[in-house]
């Protein structure tokens, strides 16, 4: 499917933000594991957590319902696995790194694969410290990358890991420690990448009667039980900075309901550089409302905590009146496509300058080329930054753009039913 955007001048926008994407996979993944059946409220339905869910069932576990209500009766900590398994995550990191978790918890082999991307999306520093906690790890190809084959039970205990690559890794074990008989004292090496991501983790553990002790730079889980509860999924801030920014490139308006302002994800710190940039931003008991005339500064901003907004505040940064340096953005490599590459070919493409350094990329409008054509290279998040542009500007078509329901398949529906294609 192809879409093409035209400029939109002061838009008036009210949308909903779909459920988040990581509170859902977290909460899947943790009801798996409790010593009851929960139910999960409202949960995400989209490509990512389909995933999670057929990797669960492979692994033994039921779960029941539809987009309203998820039903899940736990395993009290011991998969219910009676032969080897093979997971195919697909592009969804967080469901690959997560069940290679729960894989610790089976009496049988457990094989964790997916796309030919996620071949390319390292898991080693998750083999090692699942080696070093006494499972069995190995690769069936490309020493550590998927697929990774992991054989339970793992005692647990006390290990190290760097935390630059991904948080997931640290949040996979996390979840999985409980269960393990020794628990976990889990020291990371190197400062953790995504950190938010990590509160939204022990956030879940904590709901469901699991408390994770941080001391520095350890992460300590005491051998438990996850109680079941009915868990209800929040507003994906993520999937709502798309939205944001185009209210920031085209002026006026725009309002996401279904987010908590005070949420513990971190991309809602999204809006803390667009208001930076010149927009103004309110919240109220049911939403969170932007406003901006489409005049917007250039900023400095540290988003290593934030990465799924980076490729919007790129974009955003192109229609501003200077440049705009983001930092924090080595780990952008390692995502559904190497997402610093992604930023420097589209936005030169659109005609701004980029400059890439390691840990940093600097935005510099500049005079807009002719009509762009974006090939989003099956990236979500590619897709959905690539018409911020277009209608910004005009003249941006987005190939494969079903490739949006990753984790956002109402997408297009949403800007078609706004009038804004
Ligand atoms: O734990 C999570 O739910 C996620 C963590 C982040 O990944 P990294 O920790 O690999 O940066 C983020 O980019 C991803 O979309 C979701
Ligand atoms: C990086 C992402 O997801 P994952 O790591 O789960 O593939 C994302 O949704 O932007």
């Amino acid at each position: 499917m192809e879409v093409s955007l035209a400029r939109r001048r002061g838009v008036d926008l009210t949308v909903a933000a779909p459920p988040s994407k990581s509170l859902t996979h977290r909460a899947l993944v943790v009801v798996a594991l409790a010593d009851g059946k929960s139910e999960i409220v409202r949960p995400l339905d989209a490509g990512d957590i389909a995933r999670t869910r057929t990797g669960l069932e492979t692994l033994g576990i039921r779960v029941v319902g539809d987009a309203d209500v998820l039903t899940v009766q736990g395993c009290a900590g011991r998969l219910p696995l009676d032969a080897p398994a093979v997971v195919d995550a697909g592009d969804s990191g967080t469901s690959l790194r997560f069940l290679t978790g729960l894989a610790t918890l089976a009496d049988f082999p457990v094989t964790l694969t997916g796309s030919a991307r996620m071949q390319e999306r390292p898991i080693g520093p998750l083999g090692d410290a699942v080696a070093a906690l006494g499972g069995e790890v190995g690769y069936a190809g490309r020493p550590g990358f998927p697929p990774i084959i992991v054989r339970g039970p793992v005692r647990g205990g006390s290990v190290s890991m760097p935390g630059d690559v991904s948080s997931q890794f640290i949040s996979a074990l996390l979840i999985a420690a409980p269960c393990w008989a020794d628990g976990l004292a889990l020291t990371l090496t190197t400062p953790p990448v995504s950190a938010s991501y990590l509160d939204l983790t022990t956030g879940v553990m904590a709901a469901f009667g699991v408390e994770v002790r941080q001391e520095e730079r350890t992460f300590l889980v005491e051998p438990g039980r996850y109680h079941p509860t009915h868990y209800e999924v929040e507003g994906d801030w993520s999937s709502a900075s798309t939205f944001f920014a185009i209210g920031a490139v085209c002026g006026g308006r725009v309002r996401v309901d279904h987010l908590d302002p005070t949420s513990a994800q971190g991309d809602r710190r999204f809006l803390d550089a667009l208001a930076a940039m010149g927009c103004r931003v309110r919240a109220d008991s049911t939403g969170v409302v932007l406003e901006s005339d489409g005049v917007l500064d250039g900023t400095e901003v540290e988003m290593a905590a934030s990465p799924d907004t980076v490729q919007n505040l790129a974009a955003v940064a192109a229609f501003a009146r200077g440049p705009t340096t983001i930092t924090g953005t080595a780990h952008l490599r390692y995502k559904e496509s190497d997402r610093v590459a992604a930023i420097a070919r589209v936005l030169r493409g659109f005609g701004a300058g980029v400059e890439v350094g390691e840990d940093q990329i600097t935005i510099s409008p500049g005079p807009r080329r002719g009509h762009l054509v974006v090939d989003p290279v099956r990236d979500h998040r590619t897709a959905m930054s690539a018409a911020v542009l277009g209608l910004g500007s005009g003249e941006v078509t987005v190939q494969e753009a079903e490739c949006v329901a990753k984790s956002f398949p109402g997408f297009w529906e949403a800007l078609q039913e706004a009038g804004l294609l």
